[in-house]
């Protein structure tokens, strides 16, 4: 019994024994899609996970990862770490931040809440600031929820408003930052006839500034804060998309790593520092890439780096990042309440757990998978191992990343036979597919499927099981296509690349001495996504999944 009284009991699976070790093993953005010279999974050579898919077919399937099946508001939303871990690890289908905010943006709910009545109290004296990534991804944030947010403050009274943009080209092609950044600016220029002091205040690159996670670098951080906090940064421009035309032209830059910025007024003055009295809001709605930034914003006590100036702020978040934490302690949405996990009810059953992941993925496979949730459920079960991540650098410069390390860590975590859940993130396909780079993604394809190997061998020796899936796609597919399914050329007749993820299926595959010989896919579960997976883990620890998790994708079959 949980302290609250409720029953964290499974009931035993009828026919799967308990205690074999399971080793779960996720590989970030690796799709299943047609075999072509831009599916970097069909280039590099992959034997381990070709091996899954030839050797086995009633072991081996394809999950849905993307749209309604993670929680997401339409199909045309394309999967993402956040919704694709939250699903693998509570088993239930949550309508997720995007959907939440905007159905609270449509019903107004959100105007209703504590958290916009608590910044709105600045709105007669002061400014009020957003930040967070300007782009329609939908992953983060979108731009059309931004504006709804724009236009709902100045209607209630907000009269200074100031942006501070940071440009995407990682869920949105490169270069696509002008043409949100010219949305935005028109759009405040309009509010700018009706009286409404609203400007873009400053900028810069999604990954160089702000939007860190994981504690990997709290520079990024900083020259966040440098920008909208202080109003210092390198460069300085009279308006937004002037700036990011002309920062786009220096060497080795993009849209995910432009400078940071700030716009002046014509004295050369910031036009909008963040200072006492202020509300500000995150409006980005998923919660990695916030937590840093929140933190700097709503701690006095805080030692990450010298913040300079502490202004005394209304801040609230879009939606609360850390349940844990409870932070931001106030929010504009409720977040969705990913309750009663997999991990949590595993705990409670005796199922002692190892996870492991490098820095950029650690979360993934903890907080994410734990309903977005900090920390151990029972620290005498369980163990989670962070390995430092390169930082400083793009992953194209090392595609290998850090896989190697991760597996040997499973892999011990394996023969220690201390765990019987081991449960890891591979990130190379996911992270290097985001530099668009597409050579350096095929060595990271490879490398994560050596990886893999590591892995599967330990389980081999312990007479265990492996479960291989993955989170959503991106290096099966690197390039933007048409309807037809053909690459899109440029003005220029080069491809355009795409850095995103995608919308493809994923794959998950079972097997290991310890899976009971009867063990297979079942066939009436033809639309089965990440949320059946968790059902489908527990069984393979020898459980029942509760009654209202999605259904599990295997069956006993007597042979
Ligand atoms: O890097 C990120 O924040 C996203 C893409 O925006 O990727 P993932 O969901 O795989 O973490
Ligand atoms: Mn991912
Ligand atoms: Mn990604």
């Amino acid at each position: 019994m949980g302290s609250s009284g409720f029953n964290w009991k499974l009931a035993d699976h009828p026919k799967l024994p308990k205690g074999k070790t399971v080793g779960l093993i996720v590989l970030d953005g690796w799709g299943e899609a047609n075999p072509d010279q831009y599916n970097c999974i069909h280039v590099a050579e992959t034997p381990v996970m070709d091996s899954f898919k030839k050797g086995a077919p009633e072991r081996w399937r394809l999950v849905r990862a993307h749209g309604t099946a993670v929680g997401l508001p339409t199909e045309d939303d394309m999967g993402n770490s956040e919704v694709g871990h939250n699903a693998l690890g509570a088993g239930r289908i949550f309508a997720q931040g995007a959907k939440l905010v905007d159905s609270a943006l449509e019903t107004g709910k959100l105007y209703e809440g504590e958290g916009f009545k608590y910044i709105k109290e600045s709105f007669p004296t002061n400014t009020l600031h957003l930040i967070g990534l300007l782009s329609d991804g939908g992953v983060h944030s979108r731009l059309d929820q931004l504006l709804l947010l724009v236009k709902g403050a100045s209607e209630r009274g907000a009269k200074r408003i100031r942006v501070h943009i940071l440009t995407d080209g990682r869920d949105v092609l490169d270069g696509s930052s002008v043409g949100f950044a010219e949305t935005l600016e028109n759009y405040l220029a309009e509010l700018r006839e009706k009286g409404v002091d609203a400007q873009i205040a400053s900028g810069g690159g999604r990954m160089y500034v702000t939007m860190d996670r994981y504690e990997n670098d709290w520079g990024v951080v900083k020259r966040g804060w440098d920008a909208q906090v202080l109003g210092e940064a390198p460069h300085k421009f009279r308006n937004a998309v002037e700036a990011i035309k002309t920062l786009r032209q220096e060497p080795n830059t993009s849209d995910q790593y432009l400078p940071p910025f700030v716009i002046v007024d014509e004295n050369g003055k910031p036009v909008g520092p963040i200072v006492d009295g202020d509300a500000v809001v995150t409006f980005n709605f998923r919660a990695d890439r916030m937590v840093m930034i929140a933190k700097a914003l709503e701690y006095a006590d805080f030692d990450k780096f010298d913040r300079v100036r502490f202004p005394k702020i209304r801040y609230a978040g879009m939606l609360q990042y850390d349940g844990e934490l409870k932070l931001p302690s106030k929010y504009l949405v409720e977040p969705p309440e990913i309750d009663r996990t997999s991990g949590e009810y595993l705990t409670y059953n005796g199922v002692r757990t190892f996870a492991c992941s490098e820095t950029v993925k650690f979360g993934h496979v903890t907080f994410f998978w734990n309903g977005n949730r900090s920390g151990y459920f029972n620290p005498q079960m369980e163990e989670y191992v962070e390995i430092p991540s390169d930082s400083g650098i793009t992953f194209n410069v090392q595609p290998k990343m850090k896989a190697v390390e991760i597996a040997e860590k499973a892999r011990d975590a394996i023969l220690s036979k201390k765990f019987e859940q081991v449960r890891v993130n591979l990130p190379n396909s996911d992270m290097v597919g985001h530099t668009g780079d597409i050579d350096a993604t095929v060595v990271a394809c490879k490398a994560a499927d050596e990886a893999v190997k590591i892995i599967i061998d330990a389980i081999e020796q312990v007479g265990g099981i492996y479960v291989v899936t993955a989170d959503h796609g991106n290096a099966e597919d690197m390039v933007k296509r048409n309807k037809k399914g053909q690459p899109l050329l440029d003005k220029n007749g080069n491809i355009q690349i795409l850095t995103s993820h995608t919308l493809q299926p994923v794959p998950i595959a079972i097997g290991g001495p310890g899976l009971a010989p009867g063990v297979q896919f079942r066939k009436d579960v033809p639309n089965g996504g990440l949320a059946n997976v968790a059902a489908t883990v527990m069984n393979l620890h020898g459980f029942e999944a509760p009654a209202d998790y999605e259904t599990t994708l295997i069956e006993v079959v007597d042979n």
